[in-house]
Order: C-alpha cells, then sequence, then structure tokens
C-alpha cells in the first residue's frame, strides 16, 4: 500500500476557471453530454449561476462566489478600501443569499470582506488586487485541503472495503479532486477501497450524471444503484463505509448534507457499517450550536414532477423538494476535515480541532 498519489491524473475536470476578465462555469446541469461553460462578466450573473445549480457544490459556490466579488469590485468606483467595501456589500449580499444551507458561500464573502479590511489598514494599498488575490487564494487552499483530506479519510479504511457515496463532491463540486470523492480516489490509489457505489440522488442525479462520470473520466470502476436500494447493498455487506461530504457541519458535529444522506447514516448504523464525513474546514461552522438551527433549501417541485424534461408525474399533483437534510451527530462514525479527524463527534471533539 502506497500513500504516493499522481494528483495530476485527477486534474482534467475543471468546473471555475478565471479568465482574468470574466469567470467561466461548466455547466452542471448540462453534464455529463456536454460540456459547456457559463460565462459571467458581473457579480449578478455568478449568483444566478449558483442559484440554478450551473455550479453546485458546497465548496465550488463559495469559490464562485469569491470571483463574483472581483466582478463585483469592477463595477464600483471607490475612493478607498472603506468606501469600497460599502458599495460592494449589495453585490455580496445578494451572493450571499443564492443559497442558503452551504455555510462555505457566507463563509468566501466573509474571506473578500476581510481582505478588504486588511488592504484598508494598509496592507497593499490596491483593493481590487487584494480581492482578486483573496479569490485565488480561496480557491488554491480548497484544491490543498482536498488532497490533505483524501490521505487522511483513506488512511480509515481497510483494504480491499468497497464504499458507499452520495450526490457529487468530486472535482466538480470543489477547487479539485473532491471531498468524500477524493477520498474514494485516495483510497483507489493506495488499495484500500476495492468496490465503488454511488448513489443516483434524486431528483437532480448528482450521483447519476457526476459522480460516476468523474470517476469514469478516471478510469475507476464505479457502480450506479438507485437511492432505494442502499439498505439491501449494506445488507448483503457490499460496503464497509459510507463516505459523504458536507454543505455545513454544526459546533456539535451535526451534519447537513444533500437531501438522502440522513436516511443513509440510519441504514449504515442499523448495518454496522461505518459513516464517514468529508469536508474542508470552511464548511465548519461554530456559531451554530446544532442541525436544527440549519436553513434547509427547498427547491421547486418541479424537479420532482419531471424526468429529463419529461413530467412523470399527473397534472396537479403536488410534490415537496427540501434539497438537503440534517444528519446526527450520533450517526457519524469520522468527521475528516484537512485540519484532522473528529472520530464520534460532539461538542468537545469538534472544540478541540476547531476552538470557541
Ligand atoms: C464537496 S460537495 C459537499 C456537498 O456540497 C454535497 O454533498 C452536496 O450536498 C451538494 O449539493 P448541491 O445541491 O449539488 O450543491
Amino acid at each position: 500500500m502506497t500513500d504516493a498519489i499522481d494528483y495530476a491524473r485527477y486534474d482534467r475536470i475543471r468546473p471555475i476557471r478565471w479568465t482574468g476578465e470574466a469567470l467561466e462555469l461548466l455547466d452542471q446541469r448540462k453534464l455529463p453530454f456536454a460540456t459547456d461553460y457559463v460565462t459571467c462578466t458581473d457579480s449578478d450573473a455568478v449568483a444566478a449561476a449558483i442559484h440554478a445549480l450551473a455550479v453546485r457544490g458546497a465548496p465550488a459556490i463559495g469559490i464562485a462566489a469569491a470571483w463574483g466579488a472581483v466582478l463585483a469590485a469592477r463595477d464600483i468606483e471607490a475612493d478607498d478600501a472603506a468606501q469600497a467595501a460599502e458599495r460592494l456589500e449589495p453585490a455580496l449580499q445578494r451572493l450571499n443569499a443564492a443559497r442558503p444551507t452551504a455555510v462555505n458561500l457566507a463563509w468566501a464573502l466573509a474571506r473578500m470582506r476581510a481582505a478588504l479590511f486588511r488592504a484598508q489598514a494598509g496592507e497593499g494599498s490596491d483593493w481590487r488586487a487584494a480581492l482578486e488575490a483573496e479569490a485565488r487564494a480561496i480557491e488554491t487552499e480548497d484544491l490543498a485541503a482536498n488532497h490533505a483530506m483524501g490521505v487522511l479519510g483513506a488512511s480509515l479504511i481497510e483494504a480491499g472495503s468497497g464504499v458507499l457515496t452520495h450526490c457529487n463532491t468530486g472535482s466538480l463540486a470543489t477547487a479539485g479532486f473532491g471531498t468524500a470523492l477524493g477520498v474514494i480516489r485516495a483510497g483507489v490509489a493506495q488499495g484500500r477501497v476495492e468496490r465503488v457505489y454511488a448513489g443516483e440522488t434524486r431528483p437532480w442525479n448528482q450521483g447519476a450524471r457526476l459522480t460516476v462520470w468523474e470517476l469514469q473520466e478516471d478510469g475507476i470502476d464505479a457502480t450506479l444503484i438507485a437511492d432505494a436500494a442502499a439498505s439491501h447493498l449494506m445488507k448483503g455487506g457490499g460496503v464497509q463505509w459510507v463516505v459523504v461530504g458536507a454543505d455545513r457541519i454544526c459546533a456539535n458535529g451535526d451534519v447537513a448534507n444533500k437531501i438522502g444522506t440522513y436516511q443513509l447514516a440510519i441504514a449504515a448504523r442499523h448495518h454496522g457499517v461505518k459513516f464517514m464525513v468529508v469536508a474542508p474546514s470552511s464548511t465548519v461552522d461554530m456559531d451554530t450550536a446544532s442541525g436544527d438551527l440549519i436553513e434547509i433549501e427547498e427547491r421547486d417541485p418541479a424537479e420532482l414532477l419531471a424526468a429529463g424534461g419529461s413530467r412523470t408525474v399527473a397534472e396537479g399533483v403536488q410534490a415537496w423538494n427540501p434539497v438537503f437534510d440534517v444528519t446526527p451527530a450520533a450517526l457519524v462514525d469520522a468527521i475528516v476535515t484537512e485540519r484532522g479527524i473528529v472520530e464520534r463527534p460532539d461538542l468537545s471533539g469538534m472544540q478541540a480541532l476547531f476552538g470557541r
């Protein structure tokens, strides 16, 4: 078993490209059959792309929002960083409102505000350059965090294991390599992960359209399952770990992630399958005490009423479409971040790694 991972192998998918003039976002609504980029030349276009899921995944929407702030800075005049901060605020608020659940969005925008504050305090007088440098740093640090988490998370997995993942947590959802998918990539490279299963992730099908495509691009064999097949898979001994990402991890270790994650955690505990959450520290929200306090995004019920653009449900039927759920900390075996691992998370374990 080797720890050497050829990261360059996983660099081909680039969901977020800054050209120096515009932000190009790989349109994830069209994958896997078309690789078109949406070109954003102002911050409201970035907010719209985040809301419409052209770009998605907690770290990726934080990175996109940071570049959105850089674009917003081009549309204002200001004498200094303090005035810029004031004039940028409406655009930052609109970016922040694009999606409510993933804390990475607010986290990235807070970093952009802090960069302006430092510019104001005289640490580099060019506040536009300071914003651009901060957006780049957010992206670079996310990639480094993913590489670190991949190896850390894989170290928990016994050689020859099967894993089940949910939603898409790969290069498409991050600056590259991925969170949960990074652990799977590292685990496959090291011979720890022998079988990979991905749930479809209805209704938007991130697992079916994105995750198995990413793995296919890597040459990693993966088996798609219907979301409803997960318990049956666990009962048969096909998987030893469920490995998922997160949109927000609370101070007590509760985890918000894609709808369906909670029922996977319940099924995993019932079958003696381990449950791992992999996320950068930018997803940890020590200001939110527990999962009950997280706003869960509800999207258009129309997403449930059709498949591939064709209506599948009788006219007049109503649907409810919450797109995230909260897994209680008690069902989580390990939270893996670039700072380290919290096993059997609770408030004191989270505080030991993240302070407060
Ligand atoms: C590294 S991505 C982690 C999470 O953001 C992911 O699991 C997820 O729930 C994404 O939801 P999405 O609605 O596709 O943005």
